[in-house]
């Protein structure tokens, strides 16, 4: 991956070195077929330019890791757009849990639908190199829905590869985080509904191998740098290793969907 950063140190455009050689190529291959017209016919110019593959970024955990605040930072040092997970929630999820009830898994359904149509949306949108998402993403069947974003946002946008980093503290903790949030902004989430995310909480593990976890006791410039490393060594993987983690983790989806 070629990196260009400014005085900052943020990173102002990059793209991976496979790229620029295959463009280099195939630029000297179609101006050698210009050069021969009459000889070549149009299949010698083979593949049409190699298009960058487009990135989701999944950024997850329960309420109060620091979704938020890590998704806009990573989104920021990639230039890709940011998208709020809980703005794809209807007005009654969260009267809901602004209530203090724990959403049901049907009540989740319309939302995971809604923000995997926004992930798709965005991804069809000229000029967008990749998306920065927030989902508390907290069991296996929720993050298989968003994972359908990939293939559908595919048939459109071209190459799309999708990857969740996944922040993990403890209850105690993020119940500490939630509570200190609320002294200082209005939020619909109280303390008390991290108890009920911990419940039904599935951590990942290595059978959804599309999945970075960073752990969250730390201060949150390291969690953000920690992040933009991941997302960055994810973006250098060679596309045949991520295609393949990504493969791996349908396949482990379609091994318990028919258990
Ligand atoms: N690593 C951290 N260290 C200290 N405070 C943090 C850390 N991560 C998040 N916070 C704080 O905890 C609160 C919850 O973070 P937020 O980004 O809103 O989490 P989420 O979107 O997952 O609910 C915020 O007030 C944020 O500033
Ligand atoms: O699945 C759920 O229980 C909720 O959707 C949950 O994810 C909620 O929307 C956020 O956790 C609250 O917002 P914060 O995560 O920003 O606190």
């Amino acid at each position: 991956m070629l990196r260009y950063f400014d005085k900052s140190g943020s990173i102002v455009s990059s793209t991976t070195l496979s790229h620029v050689v295959h463009n280099i190529s195939y630029n000297i291959h179609r101006m050698a077929a210009d050069s021969h017209r009459d000889e070549q016919s149009l299949d010698d110019l083979q593949q049409a330019p190699y298009e960058e593959p487009q990135y989701i970024f999944v950024i997850a955990g329960p309420s109060g890791c620091g979704k938020s605040s890590v998704a806009k930072h990573v989104a920021e040092q990639l230039n890709y757009t940011f998208i709020e997970g809980d703005d794809c929630h209807s007005k009654e999820n969260k009267a809901k849990m602004g209530n203090g009830t724990p959403l049901t898994d049907e009540d989740r359904k319309g939302w995971l639908n809604t923000l995997r149509k926004e992930i798709v949306t965005t991804l069809e949108t000229a000029g967008t190199k990749g998306c920065v998402v927030t989902c508390s993403a907290l069991k296996r069947q929720y993050r298989n829905e968003i994972r359908k974003a990939r293939k559908e946002a595919s048939k459109k946008a071209g190459k799309v590869i999708l990857w969740y980093i996944f922040l993990e503290g403890s209850q105690d903790l993020l119940e500490e985080r939630v509570e200190e949030r609320g002294k200082r902004e209005n939020h619909y989430m109280k303390a008390k509904m991290v108890a009920s995310q911990f419940k039904i909480l599935e951590m990942p593990d290595e059978s959804e191998p599309d999945v970075a976890t960073i752990k969250v006791d730390q201060p949150l410039d390291q969690v953000k740098k920690a992040a933009v490393q991941r997302a960055c060594a994810i973006q250098d993987m060679p596309l045949d290793d991520a295609l393949i983690a990504q493969e791996m983790a349908l396949k482990a989806r379609a091994a318990t969907e028919t258990s």
